[in-house]
Parts: structure tokens; sequence; C-alpha cells
């Protein structure tokens, strides 16, 4: 029995992990349960799952909960905040840790879990473009694994299953050009939240789906397939590819490349995620290729997608670049959610807030989240000043 502590069980991953563990009750077991405010949501979670150890994000919300929850056979340890998200990572009896929380705030939970030995399935990307070389020399030094999630980056680790690290010659993460893939770069200037919020194919949690419409979620992917694989950015290549039943590939030494299919379901990476080293069987929907009839392909156009651009030329800088690209990324997408700013201004806010640093080292935690906070506060005055 593995058993699972889930940090952003209400959101789309969340929800689709507990789907998982519904579907693989003799394999796992649901230790903790974080969210930021849905506590309907998380109040029937707990009833169904009962972990020892739930946490919300304000005071009140982990008092109401413990108010539901009083007259239950079931009460676990309630807790809020960022104390809270720390306690659910770390508490109660995990062996393996989902970050399934948005943001960069899921970097503190993910390096204490760390710190205690526990793996990582991670779908948090932004844990590693914010700092992604201090939590891989993390892992490292507690023999931890960091498994991916994200679909992309769970593809070619199933490529590389049995093959070393200097037989790869390529990795190609598939895109499939988000919302706007039809619009022409003009047209964008007009682009308004509803357009941004519709993903041809995947439905998910509202910061990625517009990550994806600005192609800045592939530039977090490129970064945190950089970590994740210990690829250099020249070996990892951006593929348009508008079915997404392709994931992603791996070139070999060879020339040979091997792809990993299925229908766009997070279901698949997140269970094997949860099963690896082992693959469990499945009831999820089937991919079948007469049905889809064909696969196309093409290069993305920098011109109309900057932001992947500037997230390759940031992973290149090193250092603290991508701390700040990805926190100036997360002020600029709630500020265009807010109605605050326009798409097209997504990727001017990141640039401006990158030029208002110097090249510096990312030399431990305390300095990337000291850079981290700056770039926010710098975003956020110029998105006031642009106003
Ligand atoms: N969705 C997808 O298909 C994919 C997502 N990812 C990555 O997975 C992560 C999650 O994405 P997604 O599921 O789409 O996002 P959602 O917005 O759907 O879910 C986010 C989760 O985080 C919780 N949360 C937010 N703030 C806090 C807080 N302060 N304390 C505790 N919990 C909090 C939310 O709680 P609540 O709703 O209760 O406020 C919710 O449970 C992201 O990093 C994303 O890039 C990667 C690949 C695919
Ligand atoms: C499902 C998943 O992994 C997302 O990150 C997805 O890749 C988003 O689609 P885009 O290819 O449009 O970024
Ligand atoms: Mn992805």
């Amino acid at each position: 029995m593995r058993k699972i502590g889930l940090i952003g069980s209400t959101g789309s991953i969340g929800t689709q992990t507990l789907e998982v563990v519904r579907a693989q009750r003799e394999n796992l077991q649901v230790s903790s349960l974080a969210a930021g405010r849905n506590v309907d949501l998380l109040l029937a979670q707990i009833r169904e799952f009962k972990p020892e150890v739930v946490a919300v994000a304000e005071a009140k919300d982990a008092e109401w909960l413990a108010q539901q929850l009083r007259v239950e056979s079931w009460v676990p340890e309630i807790y809020w905040g960022t104390e809270g998200l720390l306690k659910a990572a770390t508490e109660a009896e995990i062996d393996l840790l989902v970050t399934a929380i948005t943001g960069a705030r899921g970097l503190l939970p993910t390096i204490a879990a760390i710190k205690q030995g526990i793996d990582i399935a991670l779908a948090n990307k932004e844990t590693l473009v914010a700092a992604g070389e201090l939590v891989m020399a993390l892992a490292e030094k507690h023999g931890v694994k960091i498994i991916p999630v994200d679909s992309e980056h769970s593809a070619i680790f199933q490529c590389i299953q049995g093959s070393k690290k200097n037989e790869v010659s390529k990795l190609i993460l598939t895109a499939s050009g988000g919302a706007f893939r039809e619009w022409d770069i003009q047209r964008l200037q007009e682009a308004t939240v509803r357009d941004a919020l519709a993903h041809p194919n995947w439905s998910m949690g509202a910061k990625i789906t517009i990550d994806s419409a600005t192609m800045i979620n592939k530039g977090l992917e490129v970064i945190e397939a950089h970590w994740l694989f210990g690829i250099p950015y020249e070996q990892i290549q951006v593929l348009l590819h508008p079915q997404s039943i392709i994931h992603s590939l791996v070139e070999f030494c060879d020339g040979s490349q091997l792809a990993q299919l299925g229908l766009p379901d997070m279901r698949l990476p997140i269970q094997y995620a949860l099963s690896w080293p082992q693959r469990w069987s499945g009831a999820w929907p089937r991919l079948d290729l007469a049905s889809i009839g064909s696969l196309t392909f093409s290069l993305p156009d920098y011109a109309k997608y900057p932001g992947l651009k500037l997230a390759y030329l940031a992973g290149q800088a090193g250092g603290l670049a991508p701390t700040i690209f990805n926190a100036a990324n997360e002020v600029a997408v709630t500020a265009f959610l807010n109605e605050e700013i326009k798409f097209v201004e997504i990727v001017d806010v990141i640039a401006a807030t990158l030029d208002q640093f110097s090249p510096q080292k990312a030399e431990d935690l305390e300095v990337v989240l000291h850079i981290d906070q700056q770039a926010r506060y710098k975003a956020a005055e110029l998105i006031k000043k642009g106003r």
C-alpha cells in the first residue's frame, strides 16, 4: 500500500489524483490533503478518504472544517496557511507527495517533504522553474525521487526507462498551441479572458490554461525538463502537435526516436507517477489511432509566442532568471485574469521585470525566496504604472 499526501486536492490535478486513488484502492491510501478555499469539496474529500492531516489557506476555513467534522468518527488534524501546507506535506505517514498546487507556493512544502526523504510526484512545474538547481540537489542528497506528473515529462520519463542518460541526444516536447493557435498575431491584441481560457484539448486550472495560450507553459516545461532530466537547453526542442496525442518524444544517440501516446487525459500520467516503477492496469478510455486519423506537426513561431523564446533565454541565462520569469508570469497572469492588463501584455510584464534585475546566482533558498518576492513586487508595480 502506497501512502500519498496531496497538496492542491480540490483542483484539476488534485481531483483527478483522487479519481486514480478510487480506481486503485488496493494500492493507494490518502494520508493528507491540502486545499485553498474550496472547503465544501475538501470536506467531502475528508469524509471519503479519511486523511490524518488536512490544511487550508485560511484560519476561518480551518475552524469551519473542525466545526463540520466535530461529531464524526474520523477527525483529522486541521491546519492552515503556509505552516499548514508544510504539515500536510510532512506530518502524516507519507511515501509520496503529489504536488498539485499552483504556483511557486508549491516550493516550500516540496522542499520540506524532500528533507524528510519523501518522494515527490511533481505536477507543480513552478517548483523546478523557481528553484530547479536547489531542489534537484536536495533530492539527490536525501535520496528522493522526483517523478514527473506533467504529461510531457511523464512521456519522456516513460520513454527513457531502461536507457542511460548519455544515450539521449534530444528531448522533443509537444505543444497543442493553446487557445489561440488558429489566431493571427494582430487578432491577439483583442484576446479576452474567456477566449484564452478555451483550451482546445485539456481541461485544466485557469493559470496553466492561460500559460498554454501564451505558450509560456511550454517555456516552463522546457526549464522543468532541463532540471528533471539534466539535458542542456540546446537539446530540448518544442514541436507543435495540435492533437495532443503524442505527449513527447526522445531522440537517442543512434537517431532513433521513442514517443509516448495516449488520449489527452491526465489520469494516465498521474497513475504512472503513483505506480512507478510498476505499471498498474487502468480502465481509462483508450486511444484508437484509426479514429484520430492523422497526427500533424510544425515548429512554433516565436513572433506569435514571444513568451516561449523568453523562457528559453531565462533558462539559458540560468541563476535567478527563471525564478524572476516565473514570479513575473504568475503576477501577470493574475492581472490578466482580473482584466487589469491585455493578453499580449503578459509577456511585456515578464520582459520588463527581468530587465530590472542584474544576473545573480541561485545560491540558497533564502536568496530564491527573496528574489521571487522582489520580482512579484516589481511586476505588480509595472502593471500599476502601465494603467
Ligand atoms: N491541470 C492539468 O492538467 C495540469 C496541471 N499541471 C500543473 O499542476 C499544478 C496544478 O494545476 P491545476 O490542477 O490545473 O490547478 P487548479 O487551479 O485547478 O488547482 C490548484 C489547487 O491548488 C490549491 N491552492 C491554491 N492556493 C492554495 C493555497 N494557498 N494553499 C493550499 N492550496 C492552494 C487550490 O485550492 P482551492 O481550489 O481549494 O482554492 C487547488 O486545489 C500547476 O502547477 C500546473 O502547472 C501540470 C500538468 C497538467
Ligand atoms: C496536460 C499538460 O501536461 C499540460 O501542461 C498541457 O501540456 C497543456 O497543453 P499545451 O501543450 O497547450 O501547453
Ligand atoms: Mn504539460
